[in-house]
Formats: structure tokens, C-alpha cells, sequence
């Protein structure tokens, strides 16, 4: 392995520390989120303390106090009705700021788990969750409030709860566009090929990206939750038997020519919050969106659609790891379907290492994903077999794939830093299947996740183990990959074009890792690639591919050495080892020998 990739001052090793630290200093570095912050905690940290802080009853009334003005004990004076303004702006804060909190709880508890639901999932519910969420975000928010009001009875609690729902839609519509673009990324296929459950998936590698824009928007919901609590109760439509904000206001303003000061009290401290939670979304938003480098997207949404029911064929080798019979991959539905995969039939047995060539689009790819059961959007099995240690997979439930996935079929992705999730530590990535898989402690996973490290000939296992992948070089991903893929000891192993993305030198070294480990632990490989040279160096069989069908079959030695088919023949032709080198570049000179300046 090269000593530069290795070595602690790699310019991606050197990069920033942790995110998590990161987003705390950039947060403490904005004057904008600490201003604004500091300001919310002291006004909720005073309506928490009312009852300490303030000298009385909020709702005492001594009307021979009325209008009168500010005395020890009693900063702000009193109201119309004699009582306390000081105690009732604190109090009226507990009613407002948790009102508020009520809405926000609901619109949360509605609007992520179902925006989580509707884009990672799709299908009918995400349609329905989307008609309803249009026709609630369609509905005039202070008309429902009204009628609500006059059905339900004049509580403020359950119309919070009404606003909530209300507001629930701004949160489902967020989580739902950004799952829906993240279930496509290449680690969350990763993770599901690793074995891990979708609850395990949305839990650890979706709802981490959803997280930030979702605090974002609750800062901003609470300020609107505020507002609309406090109108409510201006008009006189909330509780009127408890102070809030929104009833001083009303209150002062039907005696404002008597006392004009009585506004500003309830009017500042929602003013001043309100604004404190805009300017702390709009920090928020600095704080953790734009720091963080967003992950690239490489592929589209993939999903398994597999709908032919399993037709078994008696003539396969039953000992074998692999056997696919007559597949056939789709496109499309009715007249429009496209096939892609026609009729293919590969074998793979114990220890055995097999070449799947062809050029680019010849359908190599599809026919590694049928048989992980990863196809992408709209791709379907739609003919044959496919036989994984004696399980037939075509047909197969996601709880049936998990079953296998890990520890009898792994696999090594063409795109390594694109397969590790950026949100997460390399070690915790390599732990979280052991433990699900394998049962294992934390501790112990990560033992484990050590050697593996250490096998995959990593030589700072620990350091690699606590970085993150935007820390580590694209040679390194594969290994840690490779190293992920081994986890769980499969017995198969499907490559898809392992060392495409990576330079020449590391190339090598990760076929020489990946023919070490194969030797040692006697893995059947499927290697998925273009390169001959590749297939000549590690593969015992190869089959060739070209336009969604294998075209010849047989020992490397055999196929390369005297291929039976013109494409295979063809194939062999562009590769340019047997060219006449070019002949050494000479600089040009003058007639009288000097060299001619370049
Ligand atoms: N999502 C898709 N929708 C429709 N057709 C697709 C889709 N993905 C792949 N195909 C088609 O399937 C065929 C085989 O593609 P596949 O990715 O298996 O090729 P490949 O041999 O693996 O090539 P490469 O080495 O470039 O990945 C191609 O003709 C491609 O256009």
C-alpha cells in the first residue's frame, strides 16, 4: 500500500476534526446563534421560574389597583382589573411558550415520521400521505382554528393540538423530499446489502441527514406556533381564563387610551421571541447546513422489484454457491418493457473465483444486482432463477434477502467513498452489522472491526477506525470496505468492478488483497468487471456478456488463450499489450545539434 495514502498528512487525513465539534465551534463563533440562543434560554428560563420570580398571583385581582403604577415587588404595575402585569407577562409566558411547544410536538410527531415513511418507502402511502398533507397545507389555518374552537370549546390546549396538525405538512413535505433523495445514495444500498433493517437504515443513516433542516424548521414553526397562539388569544378565541400573551394584549388593547404602556409589555416579550427563534433559524441554518460538505449523488434511487415466481431447474450443480438459470432483468411494464438481461445462466461454486466481462452496458451489473437484490427503480427479474446457497432469491421478501446478505453474499461496490456513509465513522460502520449479524457486544464488534482493519493491511487501524470517510483516501474506502464485506464471514462474494475508481498502483494492491483473502478463506467470488487483464490475474472461470446475454462460457485459460465467440475474440483484440510500443520521444535539434527549446 502506498506509503503517501497511508500516512497521517494524506491531505484527506489531515482534514477537520470531528463535525460534531465543528458544528459547536461554528456555532459558538456566530454571534448571530449565540445571541439569539442566549436570549431564548433567559426568557425561558424566566417563564420556568415565574413562580419565583414573580411576587404574586397572576390572576389576583384588586381593583382598587387598577392602572396603578409601578411599586417594590410589582416592577411593571397593574392592570385594569388590579393584578400584577409582572406576574401575569411571566406566567402568561409558561401558557404561550407551552402552547407553542404542544403545537410543535404535534406537527413533529405527525409530519417526520411520516415524511420518513412516505420517501424512503414510496408507493401508495406516499401518494396518499401527499394528497393529504396538500389538502391540510390548502386549508385557511385561522378558519379551521375558528370552527375548531366552536366545536371543540374554548380550551387552548386542544387548539395548540389542532395547530399542530396544522403545521404537521411543512414537516412531512422537508423530511420527505430529502429521504427520497437519500434512499438512492449508494451507502444506504450499501447498508441494506450489509444485512441491516430498514428501521436500523432510516434510523442511522437517513434520519441523520434530515436532522439539521429538521431543527431548522421547528425554530421556525415555534415562532409561527407563537404568533398564531398569540392571535388567537388577541381575538379573544383561546382559554380566556388563563393569562397568556395573546389575552394581555387583548386586555390592553380595549383600555389603550387609558394606558398605551400595558402593549408594550405582552407585545416586547412576543416580539423579542418570535424574532429570537427567526434569527436563530437563520443561524442554524449557517451552523449545519452550509459547513457541511454535502455527499455527491452518484446514482439514482434503487429499489428491488422482483415479481416471477421461482421456476427451478433440475440439471443445475446443487453444490454450488451461485446458479442463476434463464434470467432475464426488465424494464417498464406492459408493451413498454425493456429487457436489459436476456436468458443468462452463471454458476458460481465453493472457492471458486468467476469473471462476469463485457463492455460498458452489456448488463453485467444488472446481473450482479438480481442476484443481490438491489435492482434499481423500475427494474424488475422478470424470467428464471436465481439460486444463493440453495435459497432461491427471486421472489424473495426483504426479510428473506436480510437472511442472507452478510454472511452468505457480501459485496465490494465499484464506488467506495460513495458506499461509506459520511454522517458516520468508519469503525461505527463497520460495527453496526457485526452486532446486528453476529450479536455481538460493542466492544467486541469493534475488536473485530480492529483486525478486520488490520487484515485488510491498514496500518493505522485505530485512526481509521475513528475517522470519518471525507478523512480517508478512495484506496482506503475499498479496503474498509472489503474489510465490511468480510465482517460477517459470507461465503460469497460479489465484486461489482472493485478497483474501477481507484489509480493504477492502488489497483493492484487491492486485487492482490482481494486474491489473499479469497485464498484464505476459500470465498466463491463473482467479479464483475470490463478488465481482462483483471480476469487473466484472479478468475479460475469467466463468462462473457454482451447485450444482456452470456456469450461464452469456460476456464480463463480456455476463453482467453482460444476464445470460441467473435466478441469474445474482439474483446481480447482491444487490449493493447500486444501493440508495438511507441517508440521513445527524441527532442527535436537544429543542424548543428542543439536541442531545440520545448
Ligand atoms: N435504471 C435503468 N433503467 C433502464 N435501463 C437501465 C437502467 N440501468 C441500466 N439499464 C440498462 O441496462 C443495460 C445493462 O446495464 P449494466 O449497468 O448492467 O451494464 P454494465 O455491463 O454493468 O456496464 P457498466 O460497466 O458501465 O456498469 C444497459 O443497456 C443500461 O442502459
Amino acid at each position: 500500500m502506498s506509503e503517501a495514502l497511508m500516512s497521517d498528512d494524506h491531505p484527506r487525513a489531515g482534514a477537520a476534526a470531528p463535525r460534531r465539534a465543528n458544528r459547536a465551534r461554528r456555532f459558538l463563533r456566530n454571534p448571530q446563534a449565540v445571541i439569539s440562543a442566549l436570549v431564548l434560554v433567559l426568557i425561558g428560563g424566566a417563564v420556568l421560574l415565574a413562580p419565583l420570580l414573580s411576587t404574586g398571583d397572576p390572576d389576583a385581582a384588586e381593583l382598587s389597583k387598577a392602572f396603578a403604577a409601578a411599586e417594590p415587588g410589582h416592577p411593571l404595575g397593574f392592570d385594569s382589573a388590579g393584578r400584577d402585569v409582572w406576574s401575569r407577562l411571566l406566567h402568561g409566558g409558561r401558557n404561550t411558550l407551552g402552547g407553542a411547544l404542544i403545537a410543535l410536538a404535534v406537527a413533529l410527531s405527525i409530519g417526520v415520521p411520516g415524511g420518513l415513511v412516505a420517501g424512503y418507502y414510496g408507493k401508495w402511502f406516499d401518494a396518499l400521505a401527499n394528497w393529504v398533507g396538500n389538502f391540510v397545507m390548502a386549508l385557511p389555518a385561522m378558519v379551521v382554528l375558528l370552527a375548531s374552537r366552536a366545536i371543540l370549546g374554548p380550551t387552548m390546549w386542544v387548539l395548540m393540538v389542532v395547530l399542530g396538525v396544522l403545521v404537521a405538512p411543512s414537516f412531512f413535505r422537508l423530511v420527505r423530499g430529502i429521504v427520497a433523495n437519500v434512499r438512492g445514495e449508494l451507502y444506504v444500498d450499501a447498508a441494506r446489502v450489509s444485512g441491516l433493517r430498514d428501521r436500523r437504515i432510516i434510523a442511522r443513516h437517513v434520519l441523520v441527514v434530515v436532522r439539521a433542516p429538521i431543527i431548522i424548521q421547528t425554530a421556525l414553526v415555534a415562532g409561527i406556533a407563537i404568533s398564531l397562539q398569540a392571535g388567537l388569544e388577541f381575538l379573544g378565541i383561546g382559554s380566556g381564563d388563563l393569562p397568556t400573551w395573546g389575552a394581555m394584549l387583548n386586555e390592553a388593547f380595549q383600555n389603550v387610551q387609558r394606558s398605551p404602556m400595558f402593549m408594550a409589555w405582552p407585545g416586547l416579550a412576543l416580539g423579542i421571541t418570535s424574532a429570537a427563534l427567526v434569527l436563530l433559524a437563520s443561524a442554524l441554518r449557517d451552523v449545519l447546513e452550509d459547513g457541511d460538505a454535502k455527499p455527491p449523488k452518484l446514482r439514482a434511487a434503487r429499489r428491488a422489484r422482483v415479481v416471477t415466481p421461482a421456476t427451478p431447474d433440475d440439471d443445475r450443480p446443487r453444490a454450488s454457491l451461485l446458479s442463476v438459470r434463464d434470467l432475464a432483468v426488465s424494464y417498464g411494464a406492459g408493451a413498454s418493457a425493456v429487457d436489459v438481461v436476456h436468458g443468462v445462466d452463471l454458476d458460481v461454486a465453493e472457492g471458486e473465483v468467476v469473471g462476469l466481462v463485457g463492455q460498458s452496458g452489456s448488463g453485467k451489473s444488472q446481473t450482479a444486482f438480481s442476484v443481490l437484490g438491489i435492482l434499481p427503480e423500475g427494474g424488475r427479474v422478470s424470467r428464471g432463477s436465481i439460486l444463493l446457497a440453495g435459497t432461491e432469491v427471486v421472489g424473495l421478501s426483504e426479510k428473506g434477502y436480510r437472511a442472507l446478505r452478510g454472511d452468505v453474499v457480501a459485496y465490494v461496490p465499484q464506488e467506495p467513498m460513495t458506499n461509506l456513509d459520511p454522517a458516520f465513522t468508519i469503525g461505527s460502520q463497520l460495527v453496526e452489522p457485526m452486532r446486528l449479524r453476529l450479536r455481538l457486544s460493542r466492544k467486541a464488534a469493534a475488536e473485530r472491526a480492529l483486525e478486520l482493519l488490520r487484515q485488510v493491511e491498514i496500518v493505522d487501524p485505530r485512526r481509521v477506525f475513528h475517522a470519518y470517510p471525507h478523512q480517508i483516501s478512495g484506496g482506503m474506502a475499498q479496503r474498509v470496505l472489503i474489510a465490511g464485506a468480510m465482517s460477517c464471514d459470507p461465503r460469497l462474494l460479489i465484486a461489482d468492478e472493485p478497483t474501477t475508481a481507484l489509480d493504477v498502483t492502488v489497483q493492484a494492491e487491492v486485487l492482490e488483497l482481494l486474491r489473499r483473502l479469497q485464498a484464505e478463506r476459500g470465498l466463491g467470488v463473482l467479479l464483475v468487471t470490463h478488465n481482462l487483464g483483471v480476469v487473466a490475474d484472479l478468475c479460475d472461470r469467466v463468462a462473457v456478456m454482451n447485450a444482456g446475454r452470456i456469450v461464452e462460457t469456460g476456464s480463463t485459460e480456455q476463453v482467453l488463450a482460444h476464445p470460441g465467440h467473435p466478441y469474445t475474440r474482439t474483446l481480447i483484440d482491444a487490449v493493447l499489450d500486444d501493440a508495438p510500443a511507441r517508440p521513445a520521444w527524441v527532442a527535436p535539434r537544429t543542424d548543428d545539434g542543439t536541442e531545440v527549446p520545448a
